[in-house]
């Protein structure tokens, strides 16, 4: 029997496959190293990772990963298995392999559905999910996501330029006078860019943007979007693995905010999808909610079937199962085909209402806090774009600097810190330890964009290291991931990317920046993303 109770000898890696063959612990072992009490397979796995470190639960599962000098750290959250890899190839590893394509069943997820169902893709698997994300896609491809398109640039440039004025002239309508300050000039960030990118989304969604005086919806969908995101937290949150725990503690358990900004929020996701199918006509496919009517029709997944279908054509025993249960401690409405078309749109709309300008604010605040870096971008933009015209997408190719602050910012405040989780489909292998399938597999994100012999002195702001000699931004050297990899891949990222470009170039072309109080990283909350807490900042016409 060992009694050695050092931490070399208990490591992860003798909890992983203890856990994993189903062998028994070491009885003395497990009681007796305090240390290791989160990797020693008890319950108290999460409760330890929050008594660790309550606020932000990558930076605990990374001082995990530093006490037992491992890679990967075996612990349970509630019931369910999981290891963190904090490893910048082991990573890739999971993103790259198809049998880490699998999401956890989360109730913080479910709770995003009226009847508390999975729906949609970010936290689905299995066939629903690809033929969902492949539905989705394509699709909105064809109304200009993620490529270059048109219409797509001129409603980001639109956009823009409402931006400008606002922040040039002052708030003209009622809703812009909490975004900003008209005496003093100060916006509030990131909230004065819920508007922006979510119209672009909207156009696609529903064939209509609204115009500024019509706005007011959109800053309150962003301000219930960011609350999702603030009040998550990158593990599921206690209500996923005792989801009961809200039936006691609705308030502190956090469901009941969560529940609210998420029905707020498909409220109006839904009067969109309303008002599409009452004047739908299927020679005349407007937009992707039309597409999605269209396809739900010609598959037989009509609207007024009600049931549970998951998609198009799968309807899944297994939902309905969890559905009835669920069903008993929570009297709900009956379901509707929409739902599934809800969710997906939420998927999609969420990010873009409060993930970019969550980002944008992080990168703000590092651009606030380097004026040097500021008036290289400017030089760069002042000589290959001048004062006539704002910034476009096609000057991406010599604006190199700009897009390697881009990629740094992207790299240094890493916007989903412990990624989304992974869950083992099979039983498989991971760096030598056996994972079986049900195993959540959380990606350290925010560990491996730190990790120093990947990025030398990480947390330095320094855009050069994605920039070759020559000047040009090194593909190869930007070994980043910000956006996840493989199957699962972000997939917004190349919208994101487009969006922050223009946005970016287009303020620092237009404005110098000052703010209130000097930002400061410690201070980033931690939910499913990260935020700066809002900030005020004073943009000045050059
Ligand atoms: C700076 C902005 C963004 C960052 C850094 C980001 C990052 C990520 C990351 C890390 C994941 C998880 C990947 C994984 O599971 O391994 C993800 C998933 C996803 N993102 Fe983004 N994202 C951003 C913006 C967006 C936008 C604007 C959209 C849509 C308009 C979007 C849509 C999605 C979707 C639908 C998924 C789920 C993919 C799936 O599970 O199949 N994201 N994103």
């Amino acid at each position: 029997m060992a009694t050695d109770v050092s931490p070399q000898n208990c490591g992860p890696a003798l909890h992983l496959r203890n856990l994993y063959n189903n062998e028994p612990f070491n009885a003395t072992l497990r009681r007796r190293c305090l240390k290791c009490r989160a990797a020693s397979g008890s319950q108290t796995s999460y409760p330890f990772l929050l008594a660790l470190n309550y606020n932000h639960l990558h930076r605990a599962a990374a001082k995990l990963t530093q006490l037992y000098n491992s890679k990967l750290v075996g612990l349970y959250l509630g019931p369910l298995p999981a290891v963190v890899v904090n490893d910048h190839d082991t990573v890739r590893q999971v993103l790259q392999c198809s049998e880490f394509d699998g999401r956890p069943d989360l109730f913080l997820a479910r709770l995003r559905d009226e009847q508390y169902a999975r729906r949609g893709i970010f936290f689905t698997d299995g066939d629903s999910w690809r033929e969902q994300r492949k539905f989705f896609l394509k699709t909105l491809h064809e109304y200009g996501f993620g490529r270059r398109n048109e219409t797509v640039e001129q409603d980001l440039q639109t956009g823009l330029t409402e931006l400008i004025a606002l922040l040039k002239d002052g708030p003209k309508h009622e809703h812009e006078r909490a975004i900003v300050d008209g005496s003093t000039g100060y916006a509030v960030c990131p909230q004065m860019f819920f508007a922006l990118f979510s119209n672009v989304l909207l156009r696609m969604l529903t064939a209509t943007r609204l115009e500024r005086e019509d706005q007011a919806v959109l800053f309150e969908v962003g301000k219930c979007s960011l609350a999702f995101h603030r009040q998550g937290d990158d593990y599921g949150l206690a209500l996923s693995y005792i989801p009961w725990i809200r039936l006691l503690l609705p308030g502190f358990s956090r469901y009941r905010l969560l529940r609210e900004v998420n029905q707020k929020a498909n409220g109006v996701i839904r009067s969109l999808v309303e008002k599409c199918e009452q004047t739908y006509n299927e020679d005349d496919i407007r937009c992707f909610i039309d597409a999605y009517i269209r396809e739900m029709r010609q598959t037989g997944s009509k609207p007024t079937s009600g049931g549970y279908a998951f998609g198009f054509e799968c309807k899944r025993k297994r939902e309905k199962r969890v559905i009835v249960r669920l069903k008993i401690a929570n009297p709900i409405p009956l379901p509707s085909a929409d739902d599934q078309l809800i969710i997906g749109c939420a998927d999609f709309l969420v990010p873009a209402f409060s993930a970019i300008p969550a980002k944008l604010g992080l990168i703000l605040e590092r651009l606030v806090a380097h004026a040097s870096v500021v008036e290289k971008m400017y030089t760069e933009i002042d000589r290959h774009v001048g004062q006539s015209r704002l910034p476009l997408l096609d000057d991406r190719t010599h604006l190199l600097y700009c897009e390697a602050v881009l990629r740094e910012a992207l790299r240094i405040d890493t916007l989903v810190p412990s990624g989304i989780p992974h869950v083992a489909t099979t039983d498989t292998e991971l760096a030598g330890f056996q994972i079986p399938k049900g195993t959540l597999v959380i990606n350290g994100l925010d560990y491996i964009n730190h990790q120093e012999e990947v990025f030398p002195e990480p947390y330095t702001f320094r855009p050069e290291r994605f920039l070759s000699e020559e000047g040009n931004v090194s593909h190869d050297q930007d070994r980043s991931v910000p956006f996840g990899a493989g199957k699962r891949v972000c997939a917004g990222e190349t919208f994101a990317r487009n969006a922050l470009f223009l946005t970016i170039t287009t303020l620092v072309q237009q404005f110098t920046f000052t703010v209130e109080h000097s930002p400061d990283p410690e201070q980033h909350l931690t939910g499913v993303i990260r935020t700066a807490a809002d900030f005020k900042i004073k943009f000045t016409a050059r």
